[in-house]
């Protein structure tokens, strides 16, 4: 039986005063069977809100670029400019970055003294946790336990804040986008506890269920989901798998607001894959659905096209008298000449999504337009 549960909140769960009141409430529930250790997120777009502000002031990029992943910088023109920046604009950067954390931990931590849960907010800084100095994408190094269990031992709940390290040089350091994630792993390491990851989804599915609809998975394996999370998939941030596998440490991912199972990440093997979004994804063709320029839409079912914009696109569709079969989806029946079987479509979805599954739900994928001439080419080339 474990005797903490590490407890992380994410900026969409605490975007609110109502959605605060209820993490509260969800720490409360765990409070009789474990002692909570809580990470908060920055207040819904309140990171991101930040990184526009400072990039008003500085023509450099800001550190809010997942420089540490290493398939994701390659398509970031941004992530290797980071390195020229000069080390007192990272480090002015990575302090504004992290001021988010701080508000959530601090309302947290008074949603939970009004409900009388002895509560207190905890910088990164004061645990300490220490990184090294690379601002924007920091290591851990060392994560001290006597602060923490000072509060636990005067039964006051910390609520700490994320994403939020100190340098052996004293400078406040940020762990890099959703590195939130991170701290609650670390955590959970240290205080030999699970580690839950609270969300405005029900868990992982087998693609960005506000995008497409697609399946929860109950169990995932460390490999599974870190290889989603480079690729792309927000639901964790990959250096956090990756510290979880590396130490152990179960991760259950499930919504603040439902009391849906969510998904297990655990070491326990797994062949479920995810779509993401990294070089195509797949789509249903609606009015809602924005279709960004120069993207290409194959189908398996009918014949593929490639438009090189929107207005093609719907020049197309005006053509070809598209029929609204149901509000959400439009079924076109496309002209062009070629066709593709199911078989090629797959192999193409495969390779150009990178990770595939549930294809039979879907018909069509959109390729970004970065891609379009390769695919352009082996749609010519390899099958037809
Ligand atoms: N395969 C996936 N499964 C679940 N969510 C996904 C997936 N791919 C992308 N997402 C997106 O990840 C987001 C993560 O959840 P959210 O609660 O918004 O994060 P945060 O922790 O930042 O508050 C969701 O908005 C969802 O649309
Ligand atoms: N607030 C930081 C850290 C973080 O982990 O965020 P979230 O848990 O909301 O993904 C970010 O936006 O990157």
């Amino acid at each position: 039986m474990h005797k903490y549960i590490v407890m992380k909140f994410g900026g969409s769960t605490l975007s609110d005063i109502n959605k605060i009141n209820n993490c509260a409430n969800k720490i409360i529930s765990k409070f009789n069977d474990y002692f909570p250790i809580v990470v908060v997120s920055a207040m819904g777009d309140t990171t991101q809100n930040l990184s526009n502000l400072i990039s008003k002031i500085t023509s450099q990029p800001t550190s809010l670029v997942d420089s540490a992943n290493p398939i994701m910088s390659q398509y970031n023109q941004h992530a290797n400019s980071i390195k020229s920046t000069t080390i007192q604009s990272n480090i002015a950067t990575d302090l504004i970055l992290s001021t988010g954390e701080m508000v959530s931990a601090g309302m947290l931590s008074l949603s939970l003294n009004a409900k009388n849960y002895k509560s207190q907010p905890v910088c990164g800084w004061q645990m300490p946790m220490i990184t090294n100095s690379n601002h924007g994408s920091a290591k851990i190094e060392k994560l001290s336990k006597n602060y923490i269990n000072s509060l636990i031992q005067n039964q006051t709940i910390p609520i700490i804040t994320g994403f939020q390290g100190v340098s052996p040089a004293n400078n406040i350091t940020t762990l890099g986008k959703e590195g939130s994630d991170l701290t609650a792993v670390a955590l959970a390491d240290q205080f030999n506890a699970h580690c839950y990851i609270y969300k405005s989804v029900d868990g992982v599915f087998t693609c960005d269920p506000n995008s497409n609809p697609g399946q929860k998975i109950n169990q995932l394996s460390y490999d599974n989901m870190q290889i989603a999370s480079e690729h792309g998939a927000q639901v964790i941030y990959h250096r956090a798998v990756k510290y979880a596998k590396k130490h152990n440490v179960k991760i259950f991912i499930q919504s603040a607001f439902t009391k849906a199972n969510g998904t297990t990440i655990s070491n326990s093997p797994s062949n479920q894959n995810i779509i993401t979004k990294q070089r195509a994804f797949l789509t249903i063709l609606n009015q809602n659905n924005p279709i960004p320029n120069g993207h290409a839409f194959i189908s398996y079912d009918q014949k593929w096209c490639l438009f090189s914009n929107q207005k093609e696109l719907q020049n197309y569709l005006e053509i070809c008298d598209a029929k609204i079969q149901n509000p959400k989806h439009i079924k076109i029946t496309l002209i062009h000449p070629q066709k593709i079987i199911k078989e090629n479509f797959i192999q193409i979805a495969k390779k150009y999504s990178s990770i595939y599954s549930c294809m039979e739900s879907y018909s069509w994928i959109c390729v970004q337009s970065k891609h379009v001439k390769d695919l352009e080419r082996e749609l010519h080339i390899g099958f037809i």
